[in-house]
């Protein structure tokens, strides 16, 4: 089995510039944030600080008023602080919920325009995974990392300029410490980013190869793939716990490098302290004030450097969200032409959906302003093809398809939605209300125009009957509609969204003959006056339109009235008289 391709996945650099512009359009937010941030830091300090002056006082010979002194100080400093952090963990957070949310947003909207070749040649679960797991890690950072994280950034700035403030050499002291924290995370960080990048992907391949054995679970039955598939998701599911152990292995080596850093420094500090006192250069309160704000440090480097890990996890996620986000919009802005009248010209079509495999071959066809035209010919013959080519759904490899005049390209997606509709085969009844669901369309539409649309497609009777009409919950964990409601539904999407050019590709067979005719009556309705081009999976669709357009390897074979191709004696004579022989 081939490993999918997967969707593009953004640089460092670029995800930092997405960040920051974000940060940028939150100025205001993001300052108050970081000032909150430090007072809160400097706040956690004070009670270290007074603790090397209370040394101080008591060996000077200090009476117990001044206990009562730095007790009402730290417990001060402890209750602002307290505040203070509460409300600047809140603000980061929201900060970052915001940026998450356009974040996700952003996501969503792209990845439902991608086009329908790419969805295809990347498949559902890479999509799925980075807006399900990617987004969850992500989530995460920001709920619990980053509030940490900038804490703990201020919080050993802050330390490390009262240590040089207290007294330089005992700074110095403590910047010992420093190379050998920056040599561990330079050991660390090259090695674990590739690994949590190569974990975000290995869980994006598990996700595509659970999710392709879960669509096609019939088809894996049928044809007795289960131990194939299950192999795969079994090879899948290896790599991504396989490398999540080796993320674990490699965290715990660093783990250990951080704590030589720590016992260095602390080592280092009261050694320079023990002389330094001895000197009389600082006395043993500031010593004892240095080493407990080293001390105190223990925990924000350790969340600093901890974090990174989960930051980098986050950079992962960030970089393939993106990733999506970047992916260019091909879709056509139009340069604002309207369609002069309501006629479909389809001018020397060809498509490849592979390189060098055309499938069509310079397909020429005119639909009248109002008329129907229906395409038939055997399996494969191309009609699906022009049917989407002509609805905007995929872009063809050449030739043009124009609406009054105005190709697809110069009217735009948005001029696209409004003069053309297709209902394709497949269709999809979203989770909701069942009026929502029309409403889809046109989502100003009254209650009235609904129902008269519902009516249009004789699919009134059966909304009235269900038990809350127009409000019943339908779709996934709502009431199941059959497959010819689902398709009237789609029809009466189309009434509603008042189209001058309707394209029908419609599962009609599925339906069963007496359900396949009650929609094809509703088919009927639903275009009446507009230019139809209807991929007429039974022939009484063909014999029920204007003109027959006979399709074969991609090529018109024959056109006319159903009359005249029957009376001709050609292709379609021959498929209507196995049709009526049926
Ligand atoms: N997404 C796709 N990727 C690759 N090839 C495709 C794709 N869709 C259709 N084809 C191929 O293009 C050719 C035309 O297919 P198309 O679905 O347009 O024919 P059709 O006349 O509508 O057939 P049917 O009546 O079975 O729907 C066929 O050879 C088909 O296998």
């Amino acid at each position: 089995m081939t490993t999918p391709e997967l969707l593009p996945i953004a640089t460092g650099a670029r995800s930092g510039k997405w960040l920051l512009e974000q940060l940028r359009l939150r100025k205001a937010r993001t300052a108050v944030t970081l000032i909150l941030g430090a007072i809160a830091a400097a706040m956690s300090l004070v009670p270290v600080y007074v603790l090397g002056v209370l040394v101080d006082r008591v060996r000077d010979g200090a009476g117990s008023s001044t206990i009562i002194g730095v007790v009402v100080v730290i417990s001060v400093a402890a209750v602002i602080g307290g505040i203070v952090t509460g409300f600047s963990g809140y603000l980061i957070s929201t900060l970052g919920e915001g940026i998450l949310a356009s974040l996700r947003e952003a996501v969503v909207r792209r990845a439902l325009h991608l086009p329908v070749a790419t969805l295809e040649r990347v498949g559902k679960g890479d999509l799925l995974s980075r807006v399900g797991d990617d987004v969850a890690v992500m989530a995460k950072s920001i709920g619990e990392v980053i509030p940490q994280l900038v804490g703990a950034f201020l919080l050993v700035c802050l330390s490390m300029i009262t240590m040089l403030g207290i007294d330089w050499r005992l700074g110095l002291a403590g910047l010992v410490a420093l190379p050998m924290y920056v040599l561990a995370l330079r050991w660390y960080l090259p090695r674990s980013a590739p690994l949590y990048a190569a974990e975000r992907v290995a869980m994006g391949e598990r996700a595509q190869s659970f999710v392709s054995s879960m669509q096609g679970a019939k088809t894996v039955r049928a044809y007795g793939l289960e131990s194939a598939h299950l192999s795969d998701i079994d090879r899948s599911s290896a790599k991504a716990r396989d490398i999540g152990l080796e993320v674990f292995r490699l965290f715990t080596r660093f783990g250990s490098r951080s704590n030589r850093a720590e016992c260095v420094g602390l080592s280092v500090i009261l050694l320079a302290g023990f002389l330094l006192v001895r000197s009389d250069f600082v006395t043993v309160g500031e010593t004892t004030a240095a080493a407990l704000l080293f001390h105190r440090l223990f925990n924000p480097i350790g969340t600093l450097l901890f974090t990174f890990d989960d930051i980098q996890s986050a950079g992962a996620s960030l970089a393939r969200l993106v990733g999506v986000v970047d992916i260019p919009d091909e879709r056509p802005v139009g340069d604002g032409s309207v369609p002069v009248d309501a006629t479909l010209d389809v001018t020397d079509l060809r498509h490849a959906y592979e390189e060098g495999h055309d499938v069509l071959h310079g397909v020429n066809l005119h639909v009248a302003a109002g008329e129907t035209v229906a395409l038939v010919g055997s399996t494969g013959a191309g009609k699906s093809t022009i049917a989407a080519i002509a609805a905007g759904s995929i872009a063809s490899t050449s030739g043009a398809v124009r609406v009054g005049g105005a190709t697809l390209d110069a009217l735009g997606s948005e001029g696209l939605r409004r003069h053309v509709a297709i209902v394709s085969q497949e269709v999809h009844v979203f989770a909701g209300r069942l009026i929502d669901d029309v409403r889809l369309a046109a989502p100003d539409a009254e209650r009235a125009d609904v129902e008269a649309a519902l009516r249009t497609v004789g699919a009134w009777g059966w909304v009235e009957a269900l038990q809350d009409g127009l409000d019943t919950a339908v779709g996934e964990g709502g009431h199941q509609l059959t497959a010819a409601q689902s398709q009237q539904l789609a029809l009466a999407r189309l009434v509603l969204a008042d189209p001058a050019v309707a394209v029908l590709d419609e599962a009609t067979a599925e339906a069963g003959s007496s359900g396949a005719r009650e929609l094809e009556a509703a088919a009927e309705a639903a275009t009446k006056g507009r230019s139809t081009l209807i991929v007429a999976h039974r022939l009484t669709q063909a014999a029920a339109a204007d003109r027959v357009v006979v399709l074969e390897h991609g090529q018109i074979l024959e056109q006319g009235p159903h009359e005249e191709l029957v009376a001709a004696g050609g292709r379609y004579a021959q498929l209507w008289e196995a049709w009526q022989g049926r």
